[in-house]
C-alpha cells in the first residue's frame, strides 16, 4: 500500500531552542489511523507542523504521496492533501459564518460553484451543523468550533488529516461526538492526544514519543495498556 506520508531521519531545532526533533522517521499507509502519544516536549506539534510545510527540517526530508516536499508544485498543494487541525481551534476560524468557512478551502482551490456547494452540504451534515450553518464560528460552543475546522478540513478532501488535542476543551457529550465523528472517516489520520481512550478507541496503531524521536511504533491496543513502557515516559498507561 503507498504512504501518504514519510518522514526519513528529520531533525529540527528552535531559534534559541534545543533539538525539537532528532532523526525521526515514520510512514503513514493510505486510511491508516495513528495515534501519536508522548510526554509534554516529546515534540508532536513540532512533528505535525513539518508534514505540512509549515516547519522545515535542518536534516532529512518529508515525502507526501511518494514525492519530497520541494518537488510539489507549491506548499498549497500539499496543505491539499494534508490537513492539520490545530490544538487551538479559534486559530483556525475567521469566516463570517459557518458555510463560508467550509466553502473557503474548496474556492481557493477554484472548484467549480456546484462542487463547492456540495461539499459544503455534506459536511456540515456529517457534522451536525446545519442549525448553526449561518452563524459566526467565533460564536459556537467549543465543540461544535471543533467540529466546523474539521469540516473545513474534509471539505477540501485531504488524504491525510492531522489531529492536534482534538478533545482538549471538549465536555463528555462532545468528545464522544467527535470519536463517533474520527471513526467514520474513511481517510488516514494522524491524532496526537494525552486522552489514552480517544486514542484507542480510533486508531490501530500508535507511536510513542520522547526527545524528539518515535520510540515505540506498536499496535494501539498493545501500547496504551503497556503500563512499564508507558510509565518511563512518565505517562499513565489505560486500565483493562
Ligand atoms: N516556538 C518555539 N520556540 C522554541 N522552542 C519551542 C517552540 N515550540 C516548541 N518548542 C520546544 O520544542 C520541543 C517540542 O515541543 P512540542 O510543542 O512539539 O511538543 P509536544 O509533544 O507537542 O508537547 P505537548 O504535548 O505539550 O503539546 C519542546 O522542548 C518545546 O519546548
Amino acid at each position: 500500500m503507498s504512504c501518504v506520508v514519510r518522514a526519513r531521519k528529520i531533525s529540527f531545532r528552535y531559534e534559541n531552542g534545543g533539538l525539537a526533533l532528532s532523526d525521526l522517521s515514520l510512514s503513514v499507509h493510505q486510511r491508516e489511523k495513528v495515534g501519536v502519544i508522548g510526554p509534554s516536549g516529546a515534540g508532536k506539534t513540532t512533528f505535525f507542523w513539518h508534514l505540512n510545510g509549515l516547519l522545515k527540517p535542518v536534516s532529512g526530508g518529508i515525502e507526501v504521496l511518494e514525492r519530497p516536499l520541494a518537488e510539489h508544485k507549491n506548499i498549497s498543494e500539499v496543505r491539499r492533501h494534508v490537513a492539520l487541525t490545530f490544538q487551538q481551534v479559534n486559530d483556525q476560524l475567521f469566516c463570517s459564518s459557518v458555510r463560508e468557512e467550509i466553502a473557503f478551502g474548496p474556492r481557493n482551490l477554484g472548484w467549480p460553484k456546484p462542487e463547492i456547494q456540495e461539499a459544503v452540504e455534506r459536511w456540515l451534515a456529517y457534522f451536525e451543523l446545519n442549525e448553526v450553518s449561518h452563524r459566526p464560528p467565533h460564536h459556537l460552543s467549543g465543540g461544535q468550533k471543533r467540529s466546523v475546522a474539521l469540516a473545513a478540513a474534509m471539505a477540501m478532501k485531504p488524504q491525510l488529516l492531522i489531529l492536534d488535542e482534538p478533545a482538549n476543551d471538549l465536555d463528555h457529550r462532545n468528545r464522544r461526538r467527535l470519536i463517533t465523528y474520527l471513526k467514520g472517516l474513511p481517510i488516514a489520520m494522524m491524532i496526537a492526544s494525552h486522552d489514552l481512550s480517544l486514542i484507542s478507541e480510533v486508531t490501530q496503531r500508535c507511536v510513542l514519543m520522547d526527545k524528539g524521536t518515535v520510540v515505540a511504533d506498536r499496535s494501539t491496543d498493545e501500547l496504551v495498556f503497556d503500563q512499564s513502557m508507558l510509565q518511563q515516559y512518565g505517562m499513565e498507561a489505560m486500565r483493562r
